[in-house]
């Protein structure tokens, strides 16, 4: 098989983060799961992001593993909540290989309030991948232009758009077989303990266009989700029937969960993770959401706010925290 030169890198094996081995007695003794393993890579990530061992591919095939249960029972609310999703065999498992294997970043940014800048630290991990509707990754990786399936413009964006390694376009091809919705970003967030937080919001940017589907997976600790109906704007006449009771929601969501948001959902709902005081959350979770953004902005804004200008950081399991990760090597990474 003959593969190009330029960005072969794609699918090939990863070295660079594993043991380098010496001799061959030193290999024979090496057991087979810390090998090299085939690997997604791209010159836009730090480090080559491994594939799925096939532990994990097989169990994902029995996904999802109940049917979805509906939430439309208040106004302007459509949920689907799949309590799991991810096979029991498997999250814990899948939790552990992204948490070790993926990159992650502590966004800080500002924001003008009036005349004065002020500083911004998100309160925890993220990391992104995917590209807008205007553009697609060829198999080889090169961003090409939707329309004339040529390479982009440079100047098309700002920002740096990342491949979805194979492992989570994995997850989103199995996502899109259960949602009736196809997606081109990957968002993920890690909440090292009960500090780190995601306040109220709506993902509702016009980049996603009208009526979104995002799709949202819950791995590790169980952290709970909060939901409420945006303000109603206030009546204009005296006449006007009032605005419709609406009651706060709250779900425990716990490791394999996916909530599926759609229809008028963001629109008129806000959804956040509040912090909580030790217990589980100390554990970690990590949050993947696939979206679909239709336009540059989309691309600019996802890729500022979940990768930011700040280092690399991935998980050590002999210190069991998230470290720099720099030059191949976490940062004082036993072992
Ligand atoms: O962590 C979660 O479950 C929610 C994350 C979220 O709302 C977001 O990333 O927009
Ligand atoms: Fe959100």
């Amino acid at each position: 098989m003959s593969k190009k030169r330029t960005l072969d890198g794609f699918f090939k094996p990863a070295q660079s983060k594993k043991p380098k081995l010496g001799t061959d007695t030193e290999s024979a003794s090496i057991p087979e799961d810390t090998l090299p393993r085939d690997a997604s890579n791209h010159p836009t990530y730090p480090y080559p992001v491994p594939h799925f061992p096939t532990s994990i591919t097989d169990a994902l095939a029995f996904a999802p593993a109940t049917e979805g249960r509906a939430i439309n029972d208040q106004p302007d609310l459509d949920l689907v909540y799949f309590e799991p999703y991810i096979p029991k065999e498997v999250h814990k498992e899948l939790f552990k290989f992204l948490r070790q294997e993926l990159f992650f970043y502590r966004v800080q940014y500002t924001i003008k309030r009036g005349a004065a800048e002020t500083s911004i630290s998100t309160p925890r991990y993220t990391t992104v991948f995917g590209v807008d509707a205007s553009s697609y990754f060829s198999p080889t990786g090169v961003l090409l232009d939707a329309e004339s399936q040529r390479p982009i413009p440079k100047d098309r964006y700002t920002c740096h758009p990342r491949p979805l390694p194979q492992c989570l376009d994995a997850l989103r091809i199995l996502t899109e077989g259960s949602t009736d919705s196809t997606y081109n970003f990957c968002l993920v967030n890690y909440y090292a303990s009960g500090a780190d937080s995601i306040s109220y919001h709506s993902d509702d940017e016009r980049f996603l266009g009208p009526n979104p589907s995002i799709a949202s997976f819950s791995l590790g600790a169980k952290r709970d989700f909060y939901m409420k109906h945006k303000p109603f704007p206030p009546a204009k006449n005296p006449s006007d029937p009032p605005p419709p009771e609406t009651r706060q929601i709250k779900l425990a969501l716990a490791s394999g969960d996916m909530v599926l948001m759609r229809g008028s959902t963001q629109a008129n709902w806000l959804h956040s993770i509040p912090k909580r005081k030790g217990g589980e959350s100390e554990r970690g979770r990590i949050n993947i959401t696939f979206r679909k953004a239709m336009v540059r902005g989309g691309t600019e804004n996802y890729y500022r706010y979940n990768v930011g200008v700040g280092g690399v950081f991935g998980w050590d399991e002999g210190r069991g925290e998230m470290v720099p990760w720099e030059g191949g090597a976490k940062k004082g990474e036993k072992g």
